[in-house]
């Protein structure tokens, strides 16, 4: 909202009593002044917000920003470009669609309109769901916040809710990414039906809260298993994206990149180590490219490239083999 929006909102709230307004216009201006780096600011915002409602502040929470451990989240600082990706075009260009929804978010709310922010990503482990949360980040120049589920989940069910509380209290001031790494975990006990019906609030407390969160908090989550997940969490996202393993072409492209990035050929043509590498992943292609790269380095300026690809090769097949 633009800093005018923000004040009449203000105003309005006052003259109406709306508690409900004036929660959500104190907690995008906190969001944009924390953004703008004006900490002190934002958090005098929070804190006059929460005496407002009349609950102290969320001190475990904000201690994990300070750099302290035993924190509900983890912030990770956004480096990766979407473009540096291997996307699907039509998963590119939702990622880019979001982008613009949030950049551009004045100009939807003038005509009523919010952009989206509940994201599910979903495929086999090491395709990318991770990179692309936090490409999305960056490209929203805003920070990652990674969920740590071994932190919010205590052994009460109590405890367990208070802390989801406190995360989100906190992320709710924040334009950020919040990250939701493995969400079946959570998201299947819902349908577990040996599962207590505490564990089932707890679980439909958090899609709630989800659900409410406001627009510049963009909640990314993550499962590689969509089918445990229920059609009542799956439907809550607004953008629902797979995130397959690579094709033949992907692998040839890999390669090809990763040959102009040596500045020396391989020794085979990409289109064929893209027919011979057995890779279940973009995470194995890179593993196996790093692996050569580290020989040939170590190895100059005698590397023969050729030879270090043939023997990785084998080793790596060797590999798959046995893991299979
Ligand atoms: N689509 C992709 N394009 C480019 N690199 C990728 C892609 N997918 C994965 N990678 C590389 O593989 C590594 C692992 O990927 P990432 O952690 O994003 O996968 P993930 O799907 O989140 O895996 P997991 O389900 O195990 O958490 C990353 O370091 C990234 O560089």
């Amino acid at each position: 909202m633009s800093r005018a929006d923000l004040i009449v909102s203000l105003v309005k709230a006052g003259s109406q009593g709306d508690q409900q307004l004036l929660r959500t216009t104190v907690e995008a201006m906190a969001a944009e002044e924390r953004a703008k780096h004006h900490h002190q600011l934002a958090d005098k915002l929070e804190e006059n917000l929460q005496a407002a409602n009349g609950r102290p502040r969320a001190p475990e929470v904000v201690r994990s920003f300070d750099g302290g451990h035993g924190g509900l989240l983890y912030e990770v600082e956004p480096r990766r470009a979407l473009e540096a990706l291997f996307l699907e075009s039509s998963t590119l260009e939702a990622c880019r669609e979001l982008v613009e929804e949030q950049h551009r978010k004045d100009i939807l709310r003038s005509y009523g309109l919010e952009p989206r922010n509940r994201v599910l990503l979903s495929g086999p482990p090491g395709n990318g769901k991770t990179s692309l949360a936090e490409a999305i980040a960056a490209q929203l120049l805003v920070p990652l916040f990674v969920v740590r589920y071994e932190a919010v989940i205590g052994s009460f069910l109590g405890e367990t809710s208070g802390r989801l509380k406190r995360l989100f209290d906190f992320v709710r001031t924040h334009q950020c990414v919040l990250f939701f790494d493995e969400f079946d975990t959570l998201g299947k006990e819902r349908g577990d039906v040996h599962e207590t019906g505490e564990i089932k609030r707890v679980v439909s407390s958090l899609l709630l809260q989800i659900d409410a969160l406001p627009s510049h908090v963009v909640v990314v989550t993550a499962t590689n298993h969509a089918e445990l997940l229920d059609r009542a969490v799956w439907r809550r996202f607004q953008l629902r994206l797979s995130l397959p393993a690579p094709t033949l072409a992907q692998k040839e492209e890999w390669f090809t990149r990763f040959q102009a990035r040596l500045d020396a050929p391989l020794g085979f043509s990409p289109k064929t180590l893209a027919a011979k590498i057995q890779a279940s992943s973009f995470s194995d292609l890179e593993q196996f490219c790093e692996d050569i790269q580290r020989r040939y380095v170590l190895a100059l300026p005698d590397s023969n490239l050729k030879r270090i690809v043939t023997a990785r090769l084998k080793q790596w097949q060797a590999r798959f083999t046995i893991n299979q």
